[in-house]
């Protein structure tokens, strides 16, 4: 494939380089300014971005890196400090119109036989979201449902049987000193102060938000509150709690079932997928947002149409509160949910609708409910040591000195040792360069290699450094590189003169003063900032740091006796590198002293359970977890956070229609979270393996779901939800509502690929295209791949296009030929000239590649 063209530091070099992308150095605080102003520039409607001439060498090569990564085409133009780099939108091609392309294909009746006959035998869905698919017509279900679903119905209780049962738990409490310790506690959270404005507001008001710091108490006991608040008045209540994650549904449900000394299934009950406890007669009962998603639009409850009309006797009749929890992490469902919750209120006047959130944006929620009232309520968790990267990696440093260079697995940060052969070369090369003005050889010597050995390499007679060579000439670009790369200003030839001094010698201004800049700099960073931009210089900080995670582990676990650690990775795969790791390393395989457990959304929930056991003691629980655990989630045991500061997150680009999940940086609120989950139940320590100026750059919240799925996904799933619902009705009633117009465009390309009719009804076919969490054209491609037995490549292609175009056109005009026929001859070896065939083929190439070795 043909690479990107790229200014900066010198084609030969770009092209022999191992990996230049290891060496090019820029400060943290640069790296962030750059990647925040290309972020910028991508949710821009801009095609085009100039940066200001005033980059330097090496922080244009940055831009030019961080563009390829981000899909970007870069290009440096000008002379000297006129050099400018500029930005552009690499387009995917779809066509003229995107639209023009859609092929419209039609089932034969014989098609449709084999498709529904194979869906019904192999349902495909994601597992997870299956709690919230729809993508059987309730019609079918709704019996099994009323079944199964009568734990929303309430609790048929006679004033006696509520007296007896207040009764009983004051005797638990007072028979047991655990239960009067656990009772005693849970005054002293600071939502303990705040029942009564809590019971009285919900009391005269229909909405209420309650906005409450981490560790308020908010989760545990605003159920509570409500619940003994309408047993004090000896009526019954069906009090429905919703979180975001099953992992938070059923623990809170436990820890409630705990606070009250009874197990759960009694009065507290969850419901999550595949996974019930408690029943009719649990008056407090905690699930997904899915979950209760599911059962608002259900038949009989109105559906998304939400019309007072359509009351009828149903789940919600039976429901005297909702708690919404976690609103601010605006997940799709629970953005549908309030805004079905907010339309059927007036049908409902008994519901009260108990809004729970972070401090983040409470008055926005409160304005989307006519302004309701917002309890405000402080925080509390024990105290928290924060440290950041630079401390984490002076604290490494202390004990261990070489740290540093052994942080990175591929070896990187070693210097190569050099052969005598390389030695010579070096010093001929420095020869030529001084005396015949001929620099290749040693761009080639010191690209080709690289490592601090070569760029400080002195001639073994003059003591000539390569720094020298290119200051004495005058070669400002060449030195600027040297410099990024982490040549040494301060070293001497043999007559006692610097490169600086060189510089000077044969009045190169520029090149002096880029020098004495660079000796500045460097004299005025602090130690910590020093070793932060060299560990920086060497790693991806974009990629997890397993040795330095390793690294960091062994520090707390040889410092400290106990205490559970909870390492918050972005994905499976991290976990896994991380526990292979760990179960490699003699200091952590004991299975008698440490336990690794891993917490991924996927696992079973009998699975993730064992997070919350204790371990015997002389034993260590070690949690690798996503951001799962980040919220509505106590591990008691934890008392250290190591926060790697990513997360998994589907993102859409609309500029090239492309969704991919990818890991990115958390927000403020996230690190907020992390942090405090090592202060739930003793003082505790969080390590964020980032910068301070990162942690500071970090956005406040992150990007509600409804704005980062495609907008076509978003429309079928809203007919998923209710299959009679207008869709563009609907989404206007969000908290986040999309643009008409899109809406509008992106139902006709829907009804164009055969998933909703012209009078916008859903078909057999769309809800099978909307039951894979994909793109809706991908998943129709997926969908004819089964039937035409060809699903392997077309995997390939789903994988890709949901990737940017993994095809770079280079500018240069004969590089430019090049490409296309290399791209049309891998085309060929599958029969055709599609891209599609090209990017079928250069998978295999790839894969047949790696298969060698
Ligand atoms: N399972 C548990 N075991 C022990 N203590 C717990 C448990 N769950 C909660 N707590 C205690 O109750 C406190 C409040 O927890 P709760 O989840 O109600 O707070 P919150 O305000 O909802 O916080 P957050 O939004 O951060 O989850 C915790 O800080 C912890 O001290």
């Amino acid at each position: 494939m043909a690479t990107e063209a790229s200014g900066g530091v010198g084609k030969k070099r770009q092209k022999k380089g191992k990996n230049p992308q290891k060496v090019t150095t820029i400060t943290e605080s640069t790296r962030i300014h750059v990647n925040q102003i290309l972020e910028q520039f991508c949710k821009s409607d801009d095609e085009e971005y100039t940066f200001e001439a005033n980059l330097t060498n090496r922080e244009r090569a940055a831009v030019h890196m961080l563009c390829r990564k981000m899909g970007l085409r870069s290009k440096s133009s000008g002379r000297g400090d006129h050099r400018q780099v500029s930005v552009y939108k690499t387009k995917k091609e779809v066509g003229k119109e995107g639209k023009e392309n859609l092929v419209s294909f039609r089932f034969s009746a014989e098609a449709k036989d084999v498709l529904q006959d194979l869906f019904s035998r192999y349902p495909p869905d994601d597992g997870e979201m299956a709690e919230s698919k729809f993508g059987e017509s309730f019609g079918r279900t709704d019996k099994v449902q009323a079944r199964r679903d009568d734990i929303f119905c309430k609790p048929a209780l006679t004033k006696y049987e509520i007296a007896r049962k207040v009764e009983s738990l004051a005797s638990r409490i007072e028979k047991s000193p655990n239960l009067r310790q656990i009772t005693e506690e849970r005054s002293k959270l600071p939502i303990g102060s705040f029942r009564d404005v809590v019971t009285s507001t919900i009391d005269s008001h229909q909405v209420v938000l309650i906005s409450g710091e981490t560790g308020c108490g908010k989760t545990t006991q605003v159920p509570q509150f409500l619940l003994d608040h309408v047993w004090g008045k000896g009526e019954t209540c069906k009090i429905v709690c919703t979180q975001p994650r099953r992992i938070s549904a059923t623990s809170v449900a436990e820890r409630i079932a705990t606070e009250r000394g009874e197990y759960v299934g009694d009065t507290v009950g969850y419901k999550i997928r595949l996974e019930t406890k408690g029943g009719r007669h649990s008056s407090l009962l905690f699930c997904t947002n899915g979950i209760l998603l599911r059962v608002l639009v259900s038949k009989g409850n109105g559906g998304l149409r939400t019309g007072a009309s359509e009351k009828m006797e149903n789940y919600v009749s039976d429901i005297t509160h909702i708690i919404v929890d976690e609103i601010h992490e605006r997940d799709r469902y629970s953005d549908f949910m309030l805004a079905i919750i907010r339309d059927m209120l007036p049908s409902y006047p008994h519901l009260r609708l108990v809004l729970m959130s972070a401090t983040i944006d409470a008055e926005r929620f409160s304005d989307y409910f006519g302004g309701c009232p917002i309890i405000r309520v402080p925080g509390f968790t024990y105290p928290v040591k924060s440290f950041y990267l630079e401390d984490v990696l002076s604290v490494l440093r202390s004990t261990e000195n070489n740290h540093l260079k052994c942080t990175s697995d591929d070896g990187t940060m070693e210097d190569s040792i050099l052969t005598e052969d390389y030695k010579v070369a070096l010093d001929e090369a420095v020869d030529l360069a001084l005396s015949n003005d001929e620099f290749d050889p040693l761009l080639d010597l010191i690209s080709s290699e690289g490592g601090r050995k070569i760029f400080n390499y002195q001639h073994s007679i003059t003591g000539v450094t390569p720094l020298m060579v290119f200051a004495g000439k005058g070669r400002v670009g060449d030195i600027c590189m040297l410099l990024s790369f982490g040549a040494d200003c301060s070293l001497k030839a043999n007559d006692g003169n610097t490169a600086l001094d060189w510089a000077e010698r044969f009045n190169h201004g520029e090149a002096a003063e880029i020098i004495k800049k660079h000796i500045e700099k460097t004299f005025s960073q602090t130690e910590e900032e020093k070793l932060l931009d060299k560990y920086l210089s060497t790693v991806d900080p974009e990629l997890i740091d397993h040795v330095l995670i390793e690294k960091l582990l062994r520090r707390i676990c040889t410092d400290s006796k106990d205490g559970a650690i909870l390492i918050f990775l972005p994905g499976w795969d991290d976990i896994n590198k991380a526990r292979d790791r760990l179960q490699a390393s003699p200091f952590f395989k004991d299975s008698s002293k440490f336990v690794i457990i891993s917490l991924h959304s996927m696992i079973p929930s009998v699975e993730q359970k064992k997070v919350f056991r204790p371990c015997p003691r002389g034993c260590r629980k070690i949690v690798l977890s996503t951001n799962i655990a980040e919220t509505s989630v106590t591990i008691e045991d934890v008392v250290y956070v190591i926060d790697s500061g990513r997360m998994k997150e589907k993102s859409y680009d609309p500029y090239n229609n492309v969704s991919t999940l990818h890991s990115s940086w958390i927000s403020k609120a996230s690190a907020k979270q992390r942090e405090g989950r090592a202060g739930r139940c003793q003082p505790g320590i969080c390590y964020h393996l980032y910068s301070k100026l990162r942690a500071a750059s970090l956005p406040d919240f992150q990007v509600p779901e409804i704005k980062r799925i495609p907008i076509e996904e978003l429309c079928l799933q809203v007919k998923l939800l209710d299959p009679t619902c207008k869709i563009e009705h609907f989404l206007q009633k969000t908290l986040d509502p999309p643009v008409y117009e899109t809406i509008r465009n992106a139902i006709t390309v829907l009804q164009e690929i055969g998933a909703l009719t012209l009078d916008e009804k859903l078909t057999e076919l769309g809800e099978r295209i909307g039951s894979l969490p994909v793109h809706p054209l991908t998943s129709k491609m997926l969908l004819i791949a089964i039937l035409l037995n060809c699903l392997d490549p077309a995997l390939t292609l789903a994988c890709a296009s949901d990737y940017r175009n993994p095809f770079t056109l280079p500018t240069l005009p004969h590089e430019k030929k090049r490409a296309v026929a290399a791209k049309s001859e891998l085309a060929s070896l599958n029969g055709g000239l599609g891209d599609q065939l090209a990017v079928i083929a250069a998978f295999r190439g790839m894969e047949n590649c790696k298969g060698k070795g």
